[in-house]
């Protein structure tokens, strides 16, 4: 039986986002120090009920495995369309969202961490690509809706303009978890290096981008712009893609993957259904920074990061 949903409202439990100003040093680091991840590479249909159970399934075995904190793909209950985001589109904030519902439950159930990838939200008249992450109770901790929209046009290979059905979110989302201090972006989110920046400058320990790359981009950028988000910021890094679906209308490019801070791949897989498991040692953390103090070596005199959001 699904555990009940309280208001969503009060779920969203705002003060444990860390709304620390971004200093040019780095933040103390919350423990614990050790957290096992689970990537779910999820094969996404056009059978929502169908998504549900896969991702169900996905996190209960991670569990299974021995993950505290579960990764999902974007948008894992739809098709990634700009025709589907409006039909699977959900209420985060109602009484009656399938897949919050599910999330909450089976995060209670098997006691993990969940950055629940990203499904369509409906707020009002507006759409959001949007990613909730919940705690080992089951409680909304905090909802990351995707920054920077996804509109590219390469002339004969890929065009897509979210823009046409998704609204911009309003800003950075930062929250403090049983599995460490988590950054969370959604797909072209990975894209803006400041945005990684603005993470670490608060004391994330991982940054999360829950993607779903295309077989133009994916080849050249995707591995790339994760470990180089990792390297700058000396920093753990984790990408979830859906699976490849060849009935798909988007071809997913797969290979979701784990970076740790010194741009090493920890785990990484091909375009198929399947989890991906890695060890974060957050004392990496420490130990890279100090073994090559970028943050201390950096020319604040002649440069800053700008943080607008505080
Ligand atoms: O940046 C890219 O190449 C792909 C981004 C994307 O697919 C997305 O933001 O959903």
């Amino acid at each position: 039986a699904a555990v009940s949903r309280p208001r969503i409202v009060g779920r969203l439990v705002r003060s444990l986002v860390a709304r620390a100003a971004g200093a040019s040093t780095y933040a103390p680091l919350p423990p614990p120090q050790k957290v096992k991840v689970a990537v779910c590479q999820l094969n996404v249909t056009a059978d929502k009920t169908q998504n549900l159970q896969t991702a169900k399934k996905a996190i209960q075995d991670a569990a299974a495995q021995g993950a505290k904190l579960v990764v999902l793909p974007e948008m894992w209950n739809c098709p990634y369309s700009n025709d589907s985001f409006p039909t699977y589109a959900e209420d985060i904030e109602g009484a009656n969202s399938l897949s919050v519902d599910m999330l909450s439950a089976v995060a209670a159930e098997t006691g993990v961490t969940l950055i629940a990838g990203s499904i369509p939200e409906r707020c009002g008249d507006r759409l959001y690509n949007t990613c909730c992450v919940f705690n080992s109770r089951g409680e909304l901790l905090a909802k990351h809706r995707k920054v920077h929209l996804f509109d590219i046009h390469i002339p004969g290979k890929i065009t897509f303009k979210e823009s046409l059905t998704l609204s911009s979110g309003p800003g950075p989302t930062v929250v403090d978890t049983e599995a460490g201090r988590l950054g969370i972006g959604i797909c072209y989110d990975i894209r803006f290096p400041e945005l990684a920046q603005l993470y670490a400058a608060r004391g994330c320990q991982v940054l999360i981008f829950p993607g779903a790359f295309n077989m133009t981009t994916g080849p050249v950028h995707w591995e790339l712009l994760a470990r180089a988000r990792a390297v700058d910021n000396q920093i753990f890094v984790i990408t979830c893609s859906p699976a490849r679906n060849p009935s798909s209308s988007y071809q997913a490019w797969g290979h979701s993957t784990v970076v740790g801070p010194f741009a090493e791949i920890l785990a990484t897989t091909d375009h198929g259904p399947t989890t991906i498991y890695a060890d974060m040692d957050y004392s990496q953390l420490e130990e890279r920074r100090s073994n090559m103090p970028l943050v201390l070596q950096k020319r604040h005199d002649l440069y800053a990061l700008l943080d607008k959001t505080v």
